[in-house]
């Protein structure tokens, strides 16, 4: 672009592609240019370091994706690379050596808004994104395609517009009209053909979509004449409640919310936010669409999306050769029907392959070591690290598979920390309230805490680092596989009770090591063993509190730390770095109405505390929300005791992970009697008494003896 080359499109056998490289992104007219030449993929291949450069990352591509039309992949390298010789910058800055960090996070952006996770800011990786180039071409709300059986007229918001017909095939640009559009404040859309066009015939307009309207909007279907220089209405009918609903509940929306880390490196996203338009793989969409254009079934003899991909990356590494380029063994030879289970079943198969690949590739050029914790160093000193950047090779380093793990985790928390939020949640008992409609058998609302074991569980097993996982809402652990690092514990949404009230809510974790010894076990046998690992052998644990603001709190056996989710990066930002619980409190927590059922020497306790006559002369307070990991996350900050003195709470998949947590900031977990992480565990599901909080108040508490309530007459609340 700074040539006088234009902005040229490449027609190739997966689709128009554009390279808009490094410096590009930051002028707006070089998008736009793309999207006139009608790009449909544009990569923007970058080596950008960190300040300035890194806050309009996350923002340039997804807008200019949005604006025009067409699908972004936005590649930036890792690293930093040392020069012989010191140089400067014209910046006033010192000579140096280095540009500085190049800080990856590569994802792609889709132009219905949604966008991949990006890559890491220390590792290279591979994204492997399935587009719908049907988006690009027909941007239709409504459940089908326009593709084949008619008309279209492709609409973004710059006016831009292409007047398809059967006779007029979609990628012949003396077909292509422009169309000057103005969005009303009504939601209309005027389309006014210049006069230059000279175009005249009937048409159909039946393509928007809620980018161009703001809100999830289908439209009428306007047929008529139109001849240059007229007008035509694009009337927006209801939101479509049920369809949000469903959205919410990702019963259609599948495509953008399947992510998983494969092999430490690579990020396996779908892009395509309409699962209706099937998300395929980028060269079967585009020679799937090419097919359908021309009403023949081409059968490519060889394709793979993610050579795409894999050749960005290699560009990138330079001469690092590691990563072979593709056969696309797993890949069929010839596309099969237009069904959706084939086409389904033919993205499957290309991930697969893909995937299988790529096992055991090395994506080199990492420089790490000194320069990353430098670069770490530098990040914490001017912003704050996020809960990746803590835990990655340029801070704690807690090695790639817990890291992996981990990016699993608190991805699902996301989740379900807007699954929390969603004005839609509660409507997953009351469905039909919000529609009008009946819901069938099959969409029937799920509670809110299946939905967030589903989506964890997901995730787990998606990370490919699990071996086995125990959830406090399945009645044995699920083995899933032999040779990965890890087992989990978890209760997936804790206080759920308490979610219609929109009182805060919990996810718990704990991470153990698999037991290779018990690797011959019958599977039953050794994901039973696994899963009731005493407490003193966690890995890692921590819980993700969501209130009003979402925080991940964890110890990966060096402190315990919190971390507060940022929302509009989506990133977990270090928020409380290695938390201190105060060795004496003046709160205690627990369900009050209980009293008469306690024993004697907590009654005394809590008797002698709340008047101030305990070993510290203060009255207590009382603070009791009735969910564990609020309760415990203020007692985390403030001090004091956290109890339920019932055999309530779960040693496994609660008492433990919060325990190793209390330690970890200095604090105790105790049943009353003696400390939890040194319990073995004898059952799954096994409860007990829970005393987690300040040294000094556990101490007390414990010299009272008699504190574990032994009558639990099954409370209705
Ligand atoms: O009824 P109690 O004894 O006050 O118990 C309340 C506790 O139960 C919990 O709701 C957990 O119970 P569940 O595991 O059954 O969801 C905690 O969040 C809360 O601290």
């Amino acid at each position: 672009m700074e040539e006088n080359t234009g902005h040229p499109v490449f027609e190739t056998a997966y689709g128009k592609i554009v390279v808009n490289i490094c410096y590009g992104r930051h002028h707006p007219l070089n998008w736009l240019a793309f999207g006139l030449n009608g790009a449909e993929i544009v990569f923007n291949p970058s080596a950008t370091v960190c300040e300035l450069s890194e806050l309009l990352w996350p923002i340039e591509a997804r807008n200019a994706t949005i604006a025009n039309s067409y699908f972004v992949g936005s590649i930036n390298r890792v690293g930093t690379e040392i020069f012989p010789n010191l140089f400067t910058s014209g910046d006033r800055k010192l000579q140096h050596s280095d540009f500085g960090h190049f800080y990856g996070s590569s994802h792609f952006s889709a132009l219905d808004a949604s966008c991949t996770p990006s890559l890491s800011r220390y590792k290279d990786g591979l994204v492997i994104s399935y587009m719908d180039l049907n988006l690009c071409m027909v941007y239709n709300g409504n459940d089908h395609l326009l593709m084949g059986d008619g008309n279209g007229v492709r609409i973004s918001h710059i006016g831009q517009g292409r007047l398809v017909t059967k006779d007029r095939p979609l990628d012949a640009q003396s077909r292509t009209i422009l169309l000057e559009g103005v969005l009303t404040h009504e939601g209309l859309y005027k389309l006014v053909p210049p006069d230059s066009t000279r175009q005249q015939g009937l048409f159909q307009v039946c393509s928007a979509s809620s980018s161009q309207f703001g809100h999830n909007a289908n439209v009428d279907i306007v047929t008529g004449d139109i001849s240059a220089g007229e007008s035509i209405e694009i009337i927006p009918e209801q939101v479509n409640n049920e369809q949000v609903v469903n959205n919410e509940l990702g019963n259609h929306n599948v495509a953008s919310q399947s992510v998983s880390i494969v092999n430490n490196e690579q990020v396996v996203s779908h892009v395509s936010g309409f699962a209706d338009r099937v998300p395929v793989d980028v060269s079967v969409a585009a020679e799937f669409d090419y097919a359908r254009q021309d009403g023949s079934a081409s059968s490519p003899s060889h394709h793979s999306g993610d050579e795409l991909n894999v050749t960005f990356l290699e560009d990138l590494q330079g001469d690092s050769g590691s990563i072979t380029t593709p056969t696309s063994p797993g890949v069929p030879e010839s596309i099969p029907e237009n069904t959706s289970e084939a086409v389904h079943e033919n993205v499957t198969r290309a991930v697969d392959s893909a995937v299988e690949r790529l096992q055991g590739c090395t994506c080199g050029v990492l420089q790490l070591g000194k320069e990353a914790k430098a670069q770490m160093e530098v990040t914490a000193a001017n912003g704050i690290p996020s809960l990746m950047d803590y835990v990655g090779k340029g801070g704690l380093d807690v090695g790639d598979d817990l890291l992996v793990l981990l990016y699993h985790i608190q991805f699902a928390c996301k989740r379900i920390a807007a699954l929390v939020a969603s004005p839609f949640n509660s409507a997953l008992g009351k469905h039909s309230a919000l529609t009008g409609a009946v819901p069938s058998d099959r969409d029937k609302p799920k509670p809110l805490d299946i939905v967030a074991n589903e989506i964890i569980l997901s995730a787990l097993r998606n990370s490919g680092k699990v071996s086995v996982m125990a959830s406090e809402e399945d009645d044995a652990p699920i083995w899933i596989n032999d040779d990965v690092p890890f087992a989990v514990v978890l209760d997936p949404l804790d206080g759920s009770r308490n979610i219609d009230a929109s009182i805060p809510t919990g996810t718990i974790f704990g991470i153990y090591n698999r037991l290779p010894e018990l690797d011959n076990q019958p599977v039953e046998e050794k994901a039973l063993l696994n899963s009731l690992q005493s407490g003193t052998k966690l890995v890692a644990a921590g819980y993700v509190l969501y209130s009003s603001a979402t925080i991940l709190c964890a110890s990966f056996g060096s402190g315990t730390h919190a971390f507060t989710l940022d929302h509009s990066t989506g990133d977990f930002i270090l928020t409380h770095p290695s938390i201190r619980i105060p060795p004496r409190g003046q709160i205690y927590s627990v369900n009050d109405a209980r009293y008469f059922d306690w024993p004697e020497g907590l009654r005394q306790y809590i008797d002698t505390v709340r008047q101030g006559k305990g070993k510290y002369p203060k009255k207590y307070s009382a603070r009791y929300i009735c969910s564990l990991v609020a309760d415990f996350h203020r007692t985390l900050l403030y001090g004091g005791i956290a109890m339920n003195p019932r055999d309530h709470l779960r040693l496994v998949y609660e008492a433990n992970p919060l325990s190793f947590l209390a330690e970890q900031a200095g604090g105790k977990g105790s049943n009353g009697k003696s400390r939890i992480l040194s319990i073995q565990p004898v059952k799954l599901h096994q409860r007990l008494p829970l005393f987690l909080g300040s040294c000094e108040d556990i101490d007390e508490l414990e010299s009272y003896v008699d504190v574990q309530q032994k009558v639990n007459p099954g409370y209705e609340v």
